[in-house]
């Protein structure tokens, strides 16, 4: 049985922050039985999904690009369709909807595609915006990134994630008072300790509760929707997006199995010599040791998160696909260095065996 309006909840955060991780427990509840996600993933390789770890049909993958251009009308779409499937009887019950937006995006135009859209604004309400905020990373991202700070501003809930990692409570005082101030009414959680009744249910999304920086977002977001805007990407016109021009993603794919020495060599070299440019990179890698499971990596700027392995692959394909987010990195360095580390013949490259004798040699670091 589905009740209109339906809630939809938008989970969001910097790249890393553990929004994923968050939805894989909470999808474990019961009473989130009936709910479909929807991710918008950065990258050309989707790889969000097949971490997200629930019966494939519940979640839909919005295709790669930024949520303010590309994507929303995807976004509109794929809600209307979510609305003519219930209506049709091909979903049995729908009764929540959490859409998790990449790390990079800004969340007011998703917020505006919901609560201006003259059709969707009576089949879904907009229960709440959860931000998850990393302990580690998170006081330097909002220093760097304006994403990071519409993130914690706009959040019905500010979550704070990893306050389990060695360290991460040590700034936890002056993280804690720098959120309070961009978002003094949102309350301040550890996801350790958050529960579904903590986190949905947030009442009406009211722009009005919000400081006048998010009132302003919001209203850009809704006069782009109304007169068009012109946000563009690598076709020619204009561009606002800082993250556009100096963040760029690139996919690594390597068909076959990789040793372990290898992939812990490439994050090494990475780390050291451009530990500086990492914003995220995350992937599945098909190990020489025991290709019959997945390793799943998690690098979050300079921290590498204890790899994981999934019990089986979760689609029929095989090999490494990696995807690394980078801010400010010089030219092809990471595909001739991962070429390398997987033994992929190039001219004039080194193999492993040169890069295990010079670490240094291929140009560009
Ligand atoms: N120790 C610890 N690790 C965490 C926590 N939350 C997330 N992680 C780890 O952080 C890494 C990134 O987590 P994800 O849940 O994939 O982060 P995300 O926000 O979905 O990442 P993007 O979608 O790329 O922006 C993974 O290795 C997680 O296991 C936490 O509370 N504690």
């Amino acid at each position: 049985m589905t009740r209109f309006p339906i809630p939809v909840t938008v989970l969001t955060g910097f790249l890393g922050s553990g929004k994923t991780t968050l939805l894989n427990r909470l999808l474990k509840d019961p009473e989130l039985k009936d709910t479909a996600v929807i991710i918008n993933e950065f990258g050309d390789v989707a790889i969000d999904h097949l971490l997200v770890e629930q019966a494939s049909d519940g979640i839909i993958e919005l295709s790669d690009g930024c949520l303010c251009c590309t994507v929303r009308g995807e976004l509109i779409d794929t809600l209307a369709e979510l609305v003519d499937r219930v209506q049709t009887g091909r979903i049995a019950a729908l009764s929540r909807v959490v859409i998790e937006t990449t790390g990079l995006a800004d969340p007011a135009p998703v917020l505006q595609s919901i609560m201006a859209h003259p059709v969707l604004v009576q089949a879904f309400r907009l229960d709440g915006v959860l931000t998850l905020v990393d302990a580690l990373n998170g006081a330097s991202t909002l220093d760097s990134h304006l994403e990071a700070v519409k993130q914690a501003a706009i959040a019905d809930r500010l979550i704070i994630s990893k306050l389990d990692m060695g360290g991460a409570r040590e700034n936890l005082a002056q993280l804690t008072a720098r959120l309070r101030q961009l978002n003094p009414s949102a309350p301040i959680l550890d996801v350790g300790k958050a529960g579904l009744g903590d986190l949905f249910d947030c009442g009406l999304y009211d722009p009005q509760s919000k400081s006048a920086d998010v009132r302003r977002w919001l209203g850009k977001a809704q006069d782009e929707d109304l007169h068009g805007h012109d946000c563009d990407h690598d076709d020619g016109h204009a561009h606002h997006h800082h993250h556009d021009s100096r963040i760029r993603t690139d996919t690594l794919i390597h068909d076959g199995p990789v040793p372990f020495t290898a992939i812990e060599m490439f994050f090494d070299l990475l780390r050291s010599t451009h530990g500086e440019n990492l914003l995220r990179m995350k992937g599945i890698v098909e190990l020489a040791e025991d290709p019959s499971r997945p390793l799943v990596v998690h690098g979050v700027q300079k921290t590498l998160h204890p790899p994981a392995r999934l019990p089986f692959w979760p689609d029929e394909k095989r090999g490494t696909r990696l995807v690394l987010i980078t801010l400010d990195m010089p030219g092809d360095y990471i595909k001739r260095l991962f070429a390398a580390i997987t033994n992929t013949p190039q001219i004039d490259m080194p193999d492993r065996a040169a890069l295990e004798s010079n670490p240094l040699a291929i140009p560009g670091q």
